[in-house]
């Protein structure tokens, strides 16, 4: 750790351990919002291909894709990826295209994402691939596998996942325990690759950037270039203070982000936000964010079980709402919503997902993230039928949500803003596109810095739109 310890200081970091969370990556000067903490290649990845969805290994695109010929698993886009990753692929391919088509269809992502660890080492160990303090198998080491805490269950799981690796590794001295503690360090290191709107492409293991703990109010933020993750500040980080990312959804109630941090990360959360749990703030912005309405809809009250389990009662006018109205409609809403969820017919899902709308805003909070998940399903669908005007209507009607529950620079504020300017600018609602670009623009540049394909399109659509509308203005003042 000494030499990554030496990597990290003229980035401005250090190492840290803490008693209650392990390592720590600590900021050795300070650092301000859009600036990058640090970046990293991953150590391994892969894209997450299914029977439905490939992509290629090496940029993770979806077009113009070729399997590859011996091994019949992996896809190219092109001869630059395929180059790219020869050195560790021409291992891959003689170990995979041995395997019968049956045990072929056994390896998924994760069995392949081992595979290729396995393999990583090998090529570093034998000088054929550089060994740098930033990249190595040390680091992969040193990362936290939480065994002592896993359930039989998943042991067993990860057992026979090390087998099926060993099997196909074929290396006799390969130790099934060590596999199986990778598997479950996997689990709580590894990151989901996303693109530049945080649509997931893949999954990579980059140890370094592994080492930044969670807090559910962060002060940095992860996104990926390609498959290159960086990390930017999204606050003052001042000198000598952690950096933290969130590992999950920030827009949960405490209770909701706790459960999951425990069942899939193995810790307690003690942020400054989970150390308000129980507290009257608390309660409230989770029974806005999980819980009921009052039933008068001009108020915006939310509510909190009776004492005697009958019903309901709005902290802000004290209305009671009976509990067996809330369960009719709620079992209205998952029947509908079983249904939209298996609907392989838009137009059909569209007037499904509308209905589950009209019941869930007769009882969810209009600050509700349920409410707000079917709004997203519908805007999907409806920017998928071309209903662009419906769109703009649902995506504004997302965005004072998204205010509330995503504050500061954060990347999904950035790009529902995005998306609304872009619906504007369709419509020929110009001055609305300039704002919400300029909105975008404001969040997204400190999230994303500047320099990325995908910015560039999101500056140059703002300086279309202000030309469109200084030509506007122009041509008024001209007649
Ligand atoms: C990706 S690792 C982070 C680096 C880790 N601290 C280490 O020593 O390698 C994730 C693990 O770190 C610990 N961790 C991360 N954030 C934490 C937090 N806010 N509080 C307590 N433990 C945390 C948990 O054990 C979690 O499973």
């Amino acid at each position: 750790m000494e030499e990554l310890q030496a990597s990290l200081q003229p980035r401005g970091l250090t190492l840290s351990t803490f008693h209650d969370k392990g390592r720590s990556l600590l900021a050795a000067r300070d650092f301000y919002p859009g600036e990058v903490i640090i970046s990293q290649e991953p150590y391994v990845c892969v894209p997450n291909n299914s029977l439905s969805e490939s992509r290629c290994d090496g940029c993770f695109s979806k077009s113009n894709l070729k399997k590859c010929s011996a091994c019949h698993v992996v896809w190219y886009c092109g001869s630059s990826c395929q180059k790219l990753e020869w050195k560790l692929h021409r291992l891959e391919c003689q170990l995979l295209a041995k395997l019968d088509k049956e045990r072929r269809k056994s390896v998924t992502p994760t069995i392949r994402m081992m595979v290729k660890l396995y393999l990583r080492r090998k090529l570093q160990n034998g000088n054929v691939i550089p060994v740098t303090a930033m990249d190595n198998y040390n680091l992969v080491e040193a990362l936290v596998s939480h065994m002592s805490d896993i359930d039989e269950k998943q042991l067993l799981l990860y057992a026979q996942m090390a087998n099926l690796v060993n099997l196909i590794l074929q290396l006799p001295n390969n130790d099934i325990k060590e596999i199986a503690e990778n598997f479950s360090k996997f689990a709580c290191n590894a990151h989901t690759i996303c693109d530049s709107e945080l649509r997931p492409l893949g999954t990579g293991l980059y140890p370094v950037i592994s080492i930044i703990n969670h807090s559910c109010l962060p002060n940095a933020v992860l996104i990926f270039e390609g498959r290159l993750a960086v990390v930017r500040a999204v606050q003052h980080i001042p000198k000598d203070s952690e950096v933290s990312i969130s590992y999950v959804e920030t827009a949960a109630s405490t209770i909701t982000r706790q459960k999951t941090l425990k069942e899939q990360y193995l810790f307690t959360c003690t942020c400054v936000r989970c150390n308000k749990l129980g507290q009257y703030g608390d309660i409230q912005e989770s029974a806005i964010l999980e819980g009921y309405r009052c039933r008068d809809n001009g108020c915006s009250g939310f509510l909190l079980r009776e004492s005697d389990e009958k019903g309901f009662v709005c902290q802000q006018c004290g209305l009671i709402r009976n509990k067996e109205e809330i369960r009719k409609i709620a079992s209205d809403i998952k029947a509908l919503s079983d249904k939209a969820s298996s609907s392989g017919n838009l137009q059909e899902a569209i007037v499904l997902y509308k209905n589950i709308e009209k019941l869930q805003k007769e009882v969810y909070h209009p600050f509700s993230i349920i409410l707000l998940r079917t709004r997203e399903k519908l805007l999907e669908i409806l920017m998928q039928l071309e209903e662009w005007k419906e769109a703009l209507t649902i995506c504004r009607l997302t965005i004072p949500v998204y205010e509330r529950f995503y504050p500061g620079f954060h990347p999904l504020l950035g790009l529902q803003y995005y998306s609304c300017g872009k619906l504007e600018w369709l419509l020929g609602e110009t001055d609305d596109a300039i704002k919400s670009f300029t909105k975008a623009v404001d969040i997204l540049r400190i999230t994303h810095g500047t320099s990325t394909p995908f910015m560039k399109e999101l500056l140059m659509k703002l300086e279309e739109a202000r030309a469109e509308a200084l030509f506007k203005l122009s041509s008024r003042e001209d007649s």
